[in-house]
Order: structure tokens, then sequence, then C-alpha cells
């Protein structure tokens, strides 16, 4: 006999804590099932770890500069097992704090994977039944491997995090997110770094920011190797080489990095007996209000194809149980306007078009604000790497569509503008506003 609920989801990263806490909070009976670590991929092999290890980067980076500009300093030495502990102890602390809310929530939790045996009804391997009349999935994404010989010499993001000691000399496969944010966290803590690309890096950014980004990854010693088409891997863990399609040979590695990507956790669900309709890639399909195609079962975050990021997928499982659970109809998450930062050295950030999406939508009505400066502290340290800024607002009115940073403190300024141009933002109100003197954030304001 299976339990009843008012909603069930599985599992719980971003998307799925969100809608069974929002649930749980509007008065609803929540069964929450994963056989993982609460908190999901962001928690534990995401977003956390990896800011984590993005601070010691920019403090070595810091150390660095500052033997630039006169500090007496020898060259600081990270003990990464100490660091390992520390991150990890913090970590853990995170998935207690959710253990507790959970229960004080009375949310069910149930560490087991769950799949649908019909569209009110899940059931797991050990046998525990559940049904409800809604049932979320949120079970996420996971890295994409290749089949290509030699693979399982290399690894993935998720093992980067288990790793005893940092690498020697990485190759880092794939140009996304994660492959830049790794090779410059990896740079930054004294690796030396080869990114093999095969196409552009870091797509969806605007253009001409990723190329300033590239050629600053470049001075801080990043190889990177474009229209590498890497199709074997060989040798043994620690003497690696990869060999690529115009047959040039890269390495020898003691570690390779795959970073190419994920794939939706969206088989093995039942979801295609039930007729849930997926995509090519495996992502579960939804409308706005992250209905798939079978009525009483909905999904939210890495699963669908919505960006993948951690508040995209928490403001729609929050939306999703405002609506289901709390009776307002027309909650639901579908804002234009989805920021996010890219925790490069230096930093780049972005809300709304890039300077191509906005031309191929607006035409000649885009006016594009370009800026460049040297960060203050670089140029007394005699540094010439420059932050580049970008504004694109349309028409006579220049509503903003588009602002764009690469540059020191460009993670923390964006915020406020989000806020901004997620209530309408004209260039005008760029120039009535007082500026915060000397910042990097002046620098948006300044523009002509
Ligand atoms: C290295 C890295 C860095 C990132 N950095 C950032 C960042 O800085 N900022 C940002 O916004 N985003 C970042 N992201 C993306 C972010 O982590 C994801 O967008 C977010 O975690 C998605 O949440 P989710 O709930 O959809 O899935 P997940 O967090 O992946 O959670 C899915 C959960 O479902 C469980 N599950 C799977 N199958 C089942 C099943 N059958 N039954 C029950 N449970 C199941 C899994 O165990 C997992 O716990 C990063 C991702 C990576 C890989
Ligand atoms: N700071 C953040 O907010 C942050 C950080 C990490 C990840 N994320 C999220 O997670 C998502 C996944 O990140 P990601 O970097 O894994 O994926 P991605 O989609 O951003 O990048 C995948 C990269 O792999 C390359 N690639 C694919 N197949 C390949 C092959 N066979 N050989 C060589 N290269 C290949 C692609 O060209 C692309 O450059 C991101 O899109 C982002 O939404 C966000």
């Amino acid at each position: 006999m299976s339990e009843r609920f008012d909603l069930i989801v599985l599992g719980a990263g971003s998307g799925g804590l969100s809608a069974a806490q929002s649930a749980a909070r509007l008065g609803a009976r929540v069964a929450l099932f994963d056989p993982d670590a609460l908190g999901g991929t962001c928690v534990n092999r995401g977003c956390v770890p990896k800011k984590a290890m993005w601070f010691a980067a920019q403090i070595a980076d810091m150390h660095r500069l500052g033997a630039e500009i006169g500090f007496e300093a020898s060259t600081p030495r990270l003990d990464w097992a100490r660091f390992r502990a520390l991150r990890d102890q913090y970590i853990a602390g995170i998935r207690d704090r959710y253990a507790t809310r959970l229960g004080t929530a009375g949310i069910r939790v149930i560490a087991q994977a769950a799949r649908l045996v019909a569209s009110d009804t899940v059931l797991t391997d050990q046998g525990v039944e559940a049904s409800a009349p809604h049932i979320v999935i949120a079970t996420g994404a996971s890295p994409r491997r290749l089949d290509l010989p030699g693979f399982e010499l290399g690894m993935l993001s998720d093992q980067v995090f288990m790793l005893d000691a940092p690498p020697q000399h990485i190759a880092i496969v794939g140009a996304g997110y994660v492959a830049v944010e790794f090779a410059c966290m990896m740079r930054g803590l004294g690796c030396r770094v080869d990114m093999l690309v095969r196409e552009h890096l870091l797509t969806g950014f605007d253009r001409e920011l990723v190329e300033a980004l590239a050629v600053q990854m470049q001075a801080h010693g990043i190889r990177i190797v474009r229209e590498a088409r890497i199709e074997s891997a060989r040798g043994e863990p620690g003497r690696i080489t990869l060999a690529a399609s115009d047959g040039i040979e890269h390495g020898v590695y003691d570690a390779v990095l795959w970073a190419v990507g994920r794939v939706p956790n969206s088989g093995g669900l039942g979801l295609e007996a039930l007729g849930v309709e997926r995509d090519e890639a495996g992502h579960v399909l939804v409308d706005v209000g992250q209905n798939t195609s079978v009525p009483g079962v909905y999904a939210v975050g890495d699963v669908t194809d919505r960006r993948a990021l951690t508040p995209v997928a928490v403001a729609a499982g929050r939306a999703l149980a405002e609506r289901l659970i709390g009776g307002q109809a027309q909650a639901k998450f579908d804002d234009p306007v989805i920021p996010s930062v890219v925790f490069s050295e230096p930093p780049m950030g972005a809300i709304g078009l890039t300077e191509q999406q906005a031309r191929a939508r607006y035409g000649d009505a885009v006016n594009v604000h370009t800026g460049r400066y040297t960060p203050l502290l670089w140029k007394v340290a005699g540094r010439s790497g420059q932050s580049v800024v970008k504004l694109l607002s349309v028409g006579e009115e220049r509503k903003l569509v588009g602002i764009h940073v690469l540059g020191v403190g460009s993670d923390e300024l964006l915020q406020g503008f989000a806020v901004a141009m997620h209530k309408g933002l004209y260039w005008r109100d760029l120039k009535s506003t007082i500026a915060i003197h000397p910042t990097a954030a002046e620098e948006l304001l300044l523009l002509h």
C-alpha cells in the first residue's frame, strides 16, 4: 500500500529542496526522495566547493599582486589537505542544517532513488511506494562522458573536489563554464594548465568580452589550444597523452579533466512509459508553469532545458509550489533577465542579451556602449590587463537589454544592476545616479 502525500519530489538539490520546502511551508504533506547527499550538485560538487576553491585561488593571486606592489612575501603554499577538510566541514554543516530544517518542516525524507510507476505514484528499488496528486522531477544533471578510447584516464568535475593534491600539469577538455572556471582556479593554485577547446570559448557570452577574458587567461599562463578535437587518451593514471583529430598529441599530463557539458538525469525514471516528453538530449520538456506533457507530473532545474543555474532551479521550484499548494494560479517562473557570473580570473558576468543576440533581435535599434579600463591596483602594480564593460540599450529611450562586465569585482557588482534591469533600467537612470568613487561599479555609470 502506498502512503499518500500532497506532493512528492524526486531530488533534494536546489530545485527539489525549494519545491519541497515551499510546499511544506504552505501546508502540504511532502515526501522528498534522494539517494545521495542533501543539497545536490550545487552544495556538494558544484557552486559551493567551487567557490571555496575560487577564493583560495584569489588569495594566491593577491599574494602575487602583493609582491608586485612591494610586500616582502614568500610564495604561499596551500596546505591542500587542510583546505579540503575545512571546505568539506563547511559543506557538511550546510547539509546538517538542511536535514534539521526538513525535519522541522515535517517533510518525509527518504534516502532512496525513486521512479514513477504511474502519474501519481513512485516506487523505490527497496520497495517504498508513495503517491500524491503532484509529482515533481528535480533529478538534476551529471557530467557528460565521451565515448572515446582512454576516457577513463581522465576525471569529471565531481572528482576534482576529491583530489588529494592539486595536479602539476592538467589538460582541461571543453570550453564552457566548468572548463573555464577550473582552468583559472587550477592556474591560480599554481598548476600548469592546457585548455583544449573544440570550438568557441563560453558560447552564449558576449564575444568581445570572451576574447578579452581569453587574453587575460593566456597572460595568466593558461595555454589555450583552439580547434583541438580530442579523439583518444592513452597512457596510465598520472601520465596521460591526448591525441587530437589533426594528429597532434598533447601532454604528457598528470591529470585530465573532461568538462564537456552535462546530461539531464532523466533516464530510468519511468518517464517513457508514462509518455512524459523529453528533447533529444534527454531534458524533460516543460511549459512556463513547469508542467510536463503528463498532468500531475512537473519538472524543475537542470533536468529541464532551462538555464542550468541554482537560482533558476530555486525560483522554478518555489513558483511551482505556490501554484500547486498555495493556490496562486498565476505563479510561474518566466524571468527573461537572468544574471550569471563565470568565476574565472578575472570574473565575467552578464545580465540579459549579448551584443550578438541584441542585434539579432533589435537590428539597428541597438546602441552599444563599451568601456575598457585597468583596475586601480593593477595600474599601481604596473599591470596592463584591462577590464571591459559593455551596455546594450535599445531605441530612442535607450532601455537597457544587456549588461556585461569582465573584471575584478564584477561577480559582486552585478547583482544590484540585475535588480534595476528586472524593474526596467534606462540609460538616463545610469547617467542621473551618483557614482561611488573609486570603484569598478562606477565604470558602468561613466560610459559615454
Ligand atoms: C562544477 C559546477 C559549478 C557550478 N557553479 C554554479 C554557480 O556558481 N552558480 C550557479 O548558479 N550554478 C552553478 N552550477 C549549476 C548548479 O549546480 C545547478 O544548476 C543546480 O545544482 C541544479 O539544481 P537541481 O536541483 O536541478 O539539480 P541537482 O542539484 O543536481 O540535484 C538533483 C538531485 O536529484 C537526485 N536524484 C537523481 N536521480 C534521482 C532519483 N531517481 N530519485 C531521487 N533523487 C534523484 C540527485 O542525487 C541530486 O541530489 C554549477 C554546476 C557545476 C557542476
Ligand atoms: N558560475 C556558474 O554559474 C556556473 C558554473 C559552472 C556550471 N554552471 C552551469 O552548468 C552548466 C554546465 O556547465 P558545463 O561547463 O558543464 O557545460 P557548458 O554547456 O557550459 O559547456 C560545455 C562545453 O563542452 C564543449 N564540448 C561538448 N562536447 C565536446 C566534445 N566532444 N569535445 C570537446 N568539447 C566538447 C562545448 O563546446 C562547451 O564548450 C552551465 O551551462 C551553467 O549553466 C554555472
